[in-house]
């Protein structure tokens, strides 16, 4: 039987799932096990009915490993809809709290559910689809491992489903982006050191002597993650039929724990692993080299040497001895001189092709995406000066600058990586639309600039009304009335959010059509030069 042995493992995964839904000791865990069950047993039924996941066409030992990245970037579009969904129902209910519908759908679960959703789903699958894309190109290697990469691709969504569906049952570790209990780690680790060994196995078997600096990138990022996610969930568990665990910390060794974990979470899986994909799709589309190589190996060491010690700047006024936020501090200060390096040599990669600018929406993406990672690695560092962090900290401020980071950088890097990958995973000559990539593109744009501005203004006058004290002493104002300030700014970051999601909409149709094979018959783009264009079937010329 094809997948014999498969099936037989999952038949006792399935059978492990069910007995801990039965003798589970508390509700919400018998009711994740269901999940579980359903889950797996799902997957096993198809599996049984020999449904192919590889393509059907004979498998070349010596060409690239392609299946497990189709299916990537299809559920990074799925997740990343989702996930922004949430991001608007949630935006929607901090507008309008009557929406919280208890106890499911409240804020409090929604929100995990959000950025879980859109950082580990959306972002996750990106980076891992784009990974196995770059790694095998730049090494001229076939993924390491033979089946090792489905186990990745659909251990990873096991993940994500077991990750969600346990938000809205009410489980949680209550660490921020580590949410998941002590269960769902486990699987999450197995996971993960099967991406390490696939990954790392790619680039033992490599035909090409030198390691691109992409993979210098991606590699930082599985290795660091890696070691964030076993420290920061080392927990015990009150049953090994329960839900609930403690953490091994407490106190402030805790939050200094949780904040390590949170910040390199931004600095290696938000940053450094879209960055190993700037630099591999960024010179691609454009079709030049990186403008300068040494500057992107100084990028990288300071990089990962800097960002791993700017943890405290987000425990600053807290119990965190005062030495160890200054320390925070001056490493975000230096962290911005690497940073915008990294931007430089992204922007600069366009050098003598800046014209393309006009006529290539991808490229315009790409770019705007490296210019939000500039001002997001701008404002960071400002944020993480102690005076500036008495206003911003706890405020929406952190919020705006967490989008701009997350819709301009995360969000439009990712965009143009998988508009590029898909016309080539599907073997077609070009996307269905350009015109509708134009569309994603200024909606985008549009949307992060008012959600970002919205969350400025809205930030700045809270932290402003909460420190206002009249000649008596007293505060101005009661917390209640900072809230109901903040209520037009909440529309308005609930719209922008709509036109981002809106954007994404659109690719999710127009990466739909061109895996379908449909091409739109358009007009060329503004700008374009007329010659190049076969007028009537509107095939542009497609690199
Ligand atoms: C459709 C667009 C989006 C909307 C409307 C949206 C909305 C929201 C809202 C309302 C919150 C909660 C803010 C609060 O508690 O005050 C939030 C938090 C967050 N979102 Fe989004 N979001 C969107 C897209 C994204 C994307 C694409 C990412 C990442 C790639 C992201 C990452 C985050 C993170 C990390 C947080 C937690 C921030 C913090 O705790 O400081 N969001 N989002
Ligand atoms: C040099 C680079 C950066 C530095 C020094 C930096 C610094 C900071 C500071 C000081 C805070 C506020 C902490 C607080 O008051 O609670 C913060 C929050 C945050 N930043 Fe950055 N940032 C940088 C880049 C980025 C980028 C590129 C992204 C996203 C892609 C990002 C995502 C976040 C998130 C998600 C939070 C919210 C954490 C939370 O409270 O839940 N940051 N950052
Ligand atoms: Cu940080």
């Amino acid at each position: 039987m094809k997948f014999g042995t498969e099936i037989v493992l999952l038949s006792l995964f399935a059978f492990a799932a069910l007995g801990a839904a039965g003798f589970g000791v508390d509700e919400p865990f018998r009711q994740h096990m269901w999940v579980l069950f359903f889950a797996v047993a799902g997957f096993t039924a198809i599996l049984l009915r020999n449904t192919e996941f590889k393509p059907a066409v004979p498998i070349d030992p010596s060409a690239y490993m392609d299946g497990p990245i189709r299916y990537g970037a299809i559920a990074t579009m799925f997740w990343g809809v989702v996930g922004m969904l949430v991001g608007v129902a949630i935006a929607l209910q901090l507008a309008y709290p009557d929406l919280n519908i208890e106890p499911w759908f409240n804020l409090g679960r929604l929100r995990p559910l959000h950025t879980s959703g859109v950082v580990f789903a959306f972002g996750g699958n990106a980076l891992i689809c784009t990974s196995m894309y770059v790694v095998q190109r730049t090494s001229r290697a076939r993924l390491f491992g033979g089946n090792l990469a489905w186990f990745v691709f659909w251990g990873y969504q096991l993940f994500i489903v077991m990750a969600a569906t346990g938000y809205l049952l009410g489980i949680t570790e209550s660490r921020e982006y580590a949410e998941p209990e002590w269960y769902v780690d486990m699987w999450l680790t197995i996971v993960w050191v099967a991406y390490l060994a696939l990954f790392l196995g790619t680039i033992l078997k490599r035909k090409e002597p030198h390691i691109y600096v992409a993979n210098w990138f991606y590699l930082s990022f599985i290795v660091t993650i890696a070691m964030l996610h076993v420290v920061n969930n080392l927990s015990m568990p009150v049953s090994l039929l329960g839900s609930k665990s403690y953490s091994a910390f407490s106190g402030v060794q805790d939050a200094l724990t949780q904040w390590w974990y949170g910040h390199n979470a931004v600095g290696f899986f938000l940053t450094a692993g879209f960055l190993g994909m700037m630099y591999y799709f960024v010179p691609k589309q454009v079709n030049r080299p990186v403008y300068s190589y040494r500057l992107s190996i100084i990028h990288f060491w300071a990089l990962i040497f800097l960002y791993i010690w700017a943890g405290p700047h987000h425990l600053h006024y807290t119990a965190l001895p005062d030495w160890a936020q200054t320390l925070g501090m001056a490493f975000s200060i230096m962290l911005w001189m690497p940073s915008w390096g990294g931007m430089i040599n992204g922007l600069m990669t366009l050098s003598g092709a800046w014209d393309k600018l006009r006529t290539d929406p991808i490229i315009r993406m790409m770019v705007m995406a490296v210019a939000f990672y500039g001002m997001s690695t701008f404002e960071g560092p400002m944020m993480s000066i102690k005076a500036v962090n008495s206003l911003s900290h706890y405020t929406d401020w952190t919020i705006g600058h967490v989008h701009s980071g997350a819709l301009g950088w995360v969000g439009m890097i990712s965009f143009g990586a998988i508009y590029y990958m898909v016309p080539k995973l599907w073997n077609r000559e070009r996307l269905y639309s350009l015109r509708l990539v134009t569309w994603h593109f200024w909606l985008a744009t549009l949307g992060i600039v008012v959600y970002a501005a919205a969350m400025w203004v809205s930030g700045i006058m809270q932290g402003l009304m909460w420190r206002e004290y009249d000649e008596q002493g007293f505060l101005v104002y009661s917390f209640a009335e900072t809230v109901a300030a903040m209520h037009p700014y909440y529309i308005m970051r609930a719209f922008g959010g709509a036109m981002y999601l809106s954007g994404a909409l659109i690719m999710a149709w127009n990466v739909t059509m061109t895996i379908l094979g449909y091409q739109r018959e358009e007009e060329p783009m503004p700008g374009s030069v007329p010659a190049l264009q076969p007028a009537r079937s509107g095939a542009r010329e497609w690199a």
